[in-house]
């Protein structure tokens, strides 16, 4: 008896649990639920989702379960996605459904990544609360103005410093791409380019944090709630969060403090100090410096992927490298094209265009939160759920793009594909793609990444050709992979070599003439802002 009791108690235990397990695993995965792979009770299907390259394995069960539909569902330790997969879905939930499909998901690894707790920190993050409406006005209003003014030259400016760069130090063209997208939004933000190093540091630190790839508690979320003292993740984040908050904070402060000696020149951050906030609404120093240094942050991290996937396609693509080339030589006469060009170069903006299409930097999409219960399609989905825009799967549907997995830029291009669209001056755009998003949230940066783009990558073209770079033992060409990128949120290939070879003595000597030009230019301007600055302080004596 006394055996008996502690061995039924256990058999009883065990076939409880059993039951209720496929009690729960029939509920979850009945017939009459949204197609989507077979769910195990509680932990979803996080078992097979891989976190390198996740979007391919999404795709993977599009192809398995969306059918025509272009949606299946699937969860991950309780959280539940819609996972779309087709645009028209897209537009019916996310841009007609907009009024309460537009929330976020919270990030896990971040403390109040949506500032329901007033952190104001992270717009793009934010649920769909007062610092996030205040924020996405801020930031348009900015990012037009700045756009609306060519970004004062700065664009220009770096495109011909990266030139010189490129032709000094070839080898070091993934840190120079970066860093003229780092300085292109320190001048913006802060009028300091000397800040670009640890501006793309801290990009990529808050990317990491956020993304899936990132941190295990952004996967195995109850890790998080470990007590602080033994919680290594915790602790990083403390750290990272607050060095950010004080970084932006001290650029604003100084800022300010140059303003007030009539020291500091144009930027967003001295916009912001005499305008006031009352045109603006924002609260204060604090957000003002965070919306700030979000602009910044994100305007690296989105703009470095398309740059470096288009020397990749170019490289493997020298047909349509030698035909953007021929087009700025003829459309621009031998100068390095500018964006008032741009109507002029179709093929340019096709190529861009066409690499953004072929390697999307954000191939997941961005994830919205449903904030009411709703019906779609006859089925039944809960507050909460989160809708995944599959970019993957938009920019890889046969109908619309006609061999899809291949680089032809003709489809934007030529007559009788799908998605061609006249008149050629206006299209191909990158605007509107929907590797932007959707709806409310869609991206703010539209415009600042196809001119920063056309800049860049005409500038190139004018300059170089681009091409795989020769083993110095063996002489073979060194592969370039297509294929290969992190895994983060928002990608970028592996790190690759290749050549940049000046397209002829004369242009090589230009382009090295031009940015001494450029920098002689800006260097004289500063100095003859600050003397002018000093002479009104009275530092100066004016003879
Ligand atoms: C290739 C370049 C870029 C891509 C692919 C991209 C993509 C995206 C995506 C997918 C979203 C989320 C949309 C949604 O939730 O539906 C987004 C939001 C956003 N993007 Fe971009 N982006 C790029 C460049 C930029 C740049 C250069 C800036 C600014 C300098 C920028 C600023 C923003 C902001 C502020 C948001 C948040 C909007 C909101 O939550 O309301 N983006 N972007």
């Amino acid at each position: 008896m006394q055996l008996f009791t502690p061995t039924a108690l256990c058999v009883a235990l065990v076939g409880a649990v059993v039951f209720h397990l496929v009690k729960v695993f029939r509920e979850i995965n009945h017939p009459r639920k949204i197609p989507g792979p077979t769910l195990l009770p509680y932990i979803g299907r996080i078992h097979d989702l891989p976190i390198q390259y996740m979007w391919l394995k999404f795709k993977e069960w599009a192809d398995q379960y969306s059918g025509t539909d272009g949606f299946y569902f699937t969860e991950m330790l309780g959280a539940k996605f819609l996972v779309v997969t087709k645009e028209k879905v897209a537009e019916e939930l996310l841009v007609k459904r907009a009024k309460y499909n537009s929330d976020r998901p919270m990030v896990r690894s971040l403390f109040d990544s949506k500032s329901t707790f007033g952190s104001m920190e992270y717009l793009p993050l934010m649920g769909k609360n007062q610092y996030w409406s205040r924020q996405r006005k801020f930031t348009h209003a900015y990012l037009t103005e700045a756009s609306n003014a060519h970004y004062y030259g700065v664009m220009y400016h770096e495109a011909k410093r990266w030139l010189a760069r490129l032709i000094e130090n070839p080898d070091d063209f993934e840190y120079s791409l970066e860093d003229m997208s780092s300085k292109i939004m320190c001048q913006l933000a802060w009028d300091d380019v000397n800040l670009s190093e640890a501006c793309t540091k801290s990009a990529w630190g808050l990317l990491t944090q956020m993304s899936p790839a990132g941190p295990i508690t952004n996967v195995i979320t109850p890790l998080w709630h470990l007590p602080t003292m033994i919680n290594p993740w915790k602790i990083a984040e403390h750290k990272r969060h607050d060095e950010q908050q004080a970084w932006w904070m001290e650029r604003l402060v100084t800022t300010r403090n140059n303003l007030e000696q009539g020291r500091q020149r144009p930027c967003f951050t001295r916009q912001y100090l005499e305008r006031g906030e009352k045109r603006s609404n924002i609260s204060g120093d604090y957000e003002a410096s965070s919306v700030i240094g979000m602009m910044a942050l994100v305007g690296i991290f989105t703009v470095v992927g398309p740059l470096s996937y288009y020397l990749v396609s170019m490289i493997h693509h020298p047909k349509w490298q030698a035909a953007v080339q021929k087009e700025i030589d003829e459309a621009c006469e031998g100068r390095v094209p500018t964006l008032d060009d741009a109507p002029k170069l179709p093929i340019l903006r096709a190529c861009i265009k066409e690499t953004m299409r072929w390697r999307p930097n954000v191939p997941t999409g961005v994830a919205h939160e449903m904030e009411a219960d709703d019906e779609f399609r006859g089925y039944f989905l809960p507050k909460g759920t989160r809708i995944l825009p599959l970019d993957w799967a938009f920019l890889r549907d046969p109908e619309k793009y006609p061999d899809p997995n291949n680089f032809r830029p003709e489809r934007w291009l030529e007559p009788g594909w799908p998605t061609y669209q006249e008149p050629l001056s206006m299209y191909p755009t990158i605007k509107g793609m929907t590797s932007f998003g959707w709806g409310q949230r869609q991206c703010l940066g539209q415009s600042l990444t196809q001119d920063e783009l056309i800049v860049a990558c005409g500038a190139l073209a004018w300059c170089f050709n681009l091409k795989q770079k020769k083993d110095p033992v063996t002489g073979e060409d060194i592969p370039v992979p297509t294929n290969k990128s992190n895994s983060l949120l928002i990608i970028k290939p592996d790190s690759f070599q290749m050549a940049f070879e000046p397209r002829s003595e004369a242009r090589k000597e230009e382009a090295l003439r031009l940015w001494a030009e450029s920098d002689a230019k800006y260097q004289r301007e500063k100095e003859e802002f600050l003397k002018e600055a000093d002479e009104k302080n009275g530092k100066i004596e004016v003879v």
